[in-house]
């Protein structure tokens, strides 16, 4: 499909105010689109369904799908984008937000200092002027800006519309085979990779990778966990573990994977359930779907492998395997009628500074401001 086909297409089914994903996996120019034919809510119910998830930050909240049953599935090998300006942004912040989401950061250290949990992340949702703008023009800037992350752009009419490009990876399944990422520690970019990282983002990274590997050292087999490295997210670097291996039952019970990682330590904190309710309790917010994780869900993928043994023909193998490559919703927004709210938040540790927390969701801010210009 050309690529105004494939625009024109996500185009009409937002004017036919039916739902639809369109998207772009990390470092591929492949864009994909499912066009959901009726405007039914559908939920997920144990992870073996097929479709798209777009689940929220709260495990007690429904996870919702775009079933491939009940849509059609489309796709252009590359999104050609006439739109190409990025300007930086001039939208400025309150005082009252920086005042609010310092004392929130307070708060957390000292629920840290008096031992509740050893590490949470705080958020917050900064609201911007969304007029006259079309949403698949921003999605096509997210493309071609950020073509390292996970890109989309979601919409149910009974749910809303959320844009991001993320560069988390939550859990890739192929088979038996599974890979995930601890990311955590932010530094803006200033031309190089080879920087030096404080012990404050050196210790909230590997809280990150300490977690995945207990939460998941009884369901999987041959776990291997790499060096950390420095990984570059926009405007910005983080620290990154692969963490890969294999899950020793059938993807049927990708179900007991997901509770087990979501919400990682990465947008949650340590120890899990109390960090979590402390966010609840006091970010003073709904997160909805920031922080949650988005993506396909049992595709079924077929590859086709000839054994090369002389002598024999049509020696051709096919097989199918399930697919499941889904990511954490972060660098995200949510479009309302005239305004866009842009979600972002830090880790907190012992070590942490309110002030630079503040400046990092500023930072993290910009890369959506970037697209809205
Ligand atoms: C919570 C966010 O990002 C997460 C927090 C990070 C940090 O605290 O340094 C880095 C990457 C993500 O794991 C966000 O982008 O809103």
């Amino acid at each position: 499909m050309t690529s105004d086909h494939f625009l024109d297409s996500i185009q009409q089914q937002l004017v036919k105010k039916l739902p639809f994903v369109a998207y772009s996996k990390p470092k591929e120019t492949l864009v994909k689109a499912i066009l959901q034919s009726n405007s039914e809510v559908y939920v997920v119910e144990d992870y073996s369904e097929k479709g798209f998830v777009f689940a929220p930050f709260d495990t007690s909240k429904d996870a919702v799908l775009i079933p491939i049953k009940n849509s059609l599935s489309i796709e252009c090998k590359h999104v050609i984008t006439n739109n190409s300006e990025n300007s930086q942004s001039i939208i400025q912040n309150t005082d009252s937000s920086k005042i609010h989401h310092i004392n929130l950061v307070e708060k957390g250290i000292e629920a840290i200092r008096k031992e509740q949990f050893q590490k949470v992340v705080l958020s917050r949702c900064e609201e911007v002027e969304f007029l006259g703008v079309n949403p698949i023009d921003v999605f096509q800037k997210l493309l071609q800006s950020y073509p390292t992350a996970f890109v989309y752009c979601w919409y149910h009419p009974e749910i809303g519309l959320w844009l991001g490009a993320t560069p988390e990876t939550l859990l890739e399944v192929e088979g038996s085979r599974f890979k995930t990422m601890a990311l955590a520690g932010t530094q803006k970019y200033q031309g190089t990779v080879e920087v030096s990282w404080e012990n404050k983002e050196k210790d909230e990274q590997q809280f990150v990778t300490d977690f995945i590997v207990n939460n998941l050292k009884n369901s999987t087999i041959n776990l291997k966990v790499s060096d950390v490295e420095t990984v570059k997210a926009g405007s910005l670097l983080h620290l990154k573990t692969n963490i890969t291996g294999a899950l020793n039952f059938e993807s049927s019970k990708l179900k007991q994977v997901l509770k087990a990682l979501h919400p990682t330590p990465a947008v949650c904190g340590l120890p899990k359930e109390k960090a979590k309710q402390f966010i609840l309790k006091n970010e003073n917010y709904n997160r909805e779907f920031y922080t949650g994780f988005l993506g396909e869900l049992n595709f079924q993928e077929k590859t086709t492998r000839n054994t090369n043994r002389r002598n024999v023909e049509n020696n051709v193998y096919t097989s199918v395997k399930n697919v499941s490559n889904l990511f954490v919703n972060l660098r995200c927004m949510q479009i309302l009628k005239q305004n866009a709210l842009i979600y972002v938040g830090g880790g907190i540790t012992k070590d942490s500074n309110p002030v630079a927390e503040w400046q990092e969701t500023i930072a993290k801010a910009d890369i959506m401001k970037k697209v809205l210009q």
